[in-house]
């Protein structure tokens, strides 16, 4: 059933071909309109179906439509906001699916104008691979669709996004922009930072990466390869724009890495053993509470955090 006439994506990367494909085998819109700044990824978009029209410019995309998606680098949030806001129909709904909350909506919000709805979101489904061909209609099933509306957010506007989500196959929670964005920096962000420093350790061990890393590469490393591959624009924004989050868990986690370090310098076989007894027990407490894996455990977070996005100190 179309729950809306015209969706407009603004950036034909991973997530808004995702979309394209999951709305299309849903039946979930009437048409879909896209913006792309380079002719090659509009070319594509055309010939793999993912629109059935595309524009040179985002302001051209949007006329019309009733759903807009900003599904750029967080970095580019706010100037695509500036470009779209005086082609916006009234009534219509702005959403986006940057990774990290408040900086988007610092970028956006200031440019939407009076009667048109911005609800921020956020689906926690990703690959490391970017373009208008990495998408796949499943990538959101059984997967979180995070959403930060605010106080004075439309209720049938929220509603009806909810619904889009979660007929792509999401599961969808509200939460507050900086608990979304301390959230994240455990749950995402600081892992891609270790798993980017991990393969930048292996990578300056050139004599051994040339050789038996590649190799001999097990499965954690390997792990970390793949998430270390994901796109630098987009994960270089997350950085940039989710800073204060970020440094602070990287504080709890130097802290953590070093009282190991100190243990294994002492041997202090008690300590380790402890310590990796508490972390398979998380692990396992997820998949007994069922959850999906990649799903993080919103209460657990939520117990150490403030709403100032600070972690309180155990
Ligand atoms: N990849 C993931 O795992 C993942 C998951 C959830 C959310 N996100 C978020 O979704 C958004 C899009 O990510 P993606 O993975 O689809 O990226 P992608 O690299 O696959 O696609 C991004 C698209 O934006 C376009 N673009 C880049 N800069 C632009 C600009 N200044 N103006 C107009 N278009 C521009 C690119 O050309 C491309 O078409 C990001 O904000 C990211 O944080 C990504
Ligand atoms: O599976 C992956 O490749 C991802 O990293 C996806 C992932 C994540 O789970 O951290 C990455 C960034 C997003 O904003 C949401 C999802």
């Amino acid at each position: 059933m179309a729950l809306y006439d015209r969706v407009a994506l603004i950036g034909l990367g991973l997530i808004a071909s995702s979309m394209a494909h999951a709305m299309r085998q849903g039946g979930l819109c009437r048409e879909i309109t896209g913006h792309a700044r380079s002719a090659e990824t509009r070319a594509t978009a055309l010939e793999i179906g993912l629109c059935d029209r595309v524009f040179e410019t985002a302001a051209e995309a949007v006329k019309g439509a009733d759903l807009v998606v900003l599904a750029v680098p967080v970095g580019a949030m706010g100037a695509v906001a500036a470009e779209i806001a005086p082609h916006l129909e009234r009534g219509a709904t702005v959403t986006d699916v940057g990774s990290v909350k408040q900086a988007v909506i610092d970028a956006v919000q200031p440019h939407i104008p009076a009667g048109v709805h911005f609800i921020p979101g956020h689906p926690l489904a990703g690959t490391e691979h970017s373009g208008p061909r990495s998408g796949f209609a499943t990538l959101f099933k059984n997967r979180w669709w995070l959403l930060t509306p605010t106080d004075t957010t439309d209720p049938a506007a929220l509603a009806r996004l909810r619904g889009l989500c979660e007929a792509m196959g999401a599961n969808v929670d509200t939460m507050d922009a900086p608990h979304h964005d301390l959230v994240l920096a455990v749950t995402s962000h600081t892992p891609h930072l270790i798993a980017y420093t991990m393969v930048g350790v292996a990578d300056h061990l050139r004599r051994v990466t040339q050789s038996e890393v590649i190799r001999y590469s097990a499965a954690g490393f390997r792990d970390f390869t793949r998430i270390a591959a994901s796109d630098p624009t987009m994960w270089r924004d997350v950085f940039l724009t989710n800073k204060e989050a970020t440094l602070d868990i990287l504080g709890r986690f130097t802290e953590e890495l070093f009282a190991l370090q100190r243990a294994i310098r002492l041997g202090d076989g008690d300590h380790l053993h402890e310590y990796f007894t508490r972390t398979r027990a998380i692990r396992r407490g997820i998949i007994e509470a069922g959850q999906d894996t990649s799903a993080p455990d919103f209460g657990r977070v939520a117990e150490g955090a403030t709403t100032t996005g600070k972690v309180r100190e155990r």
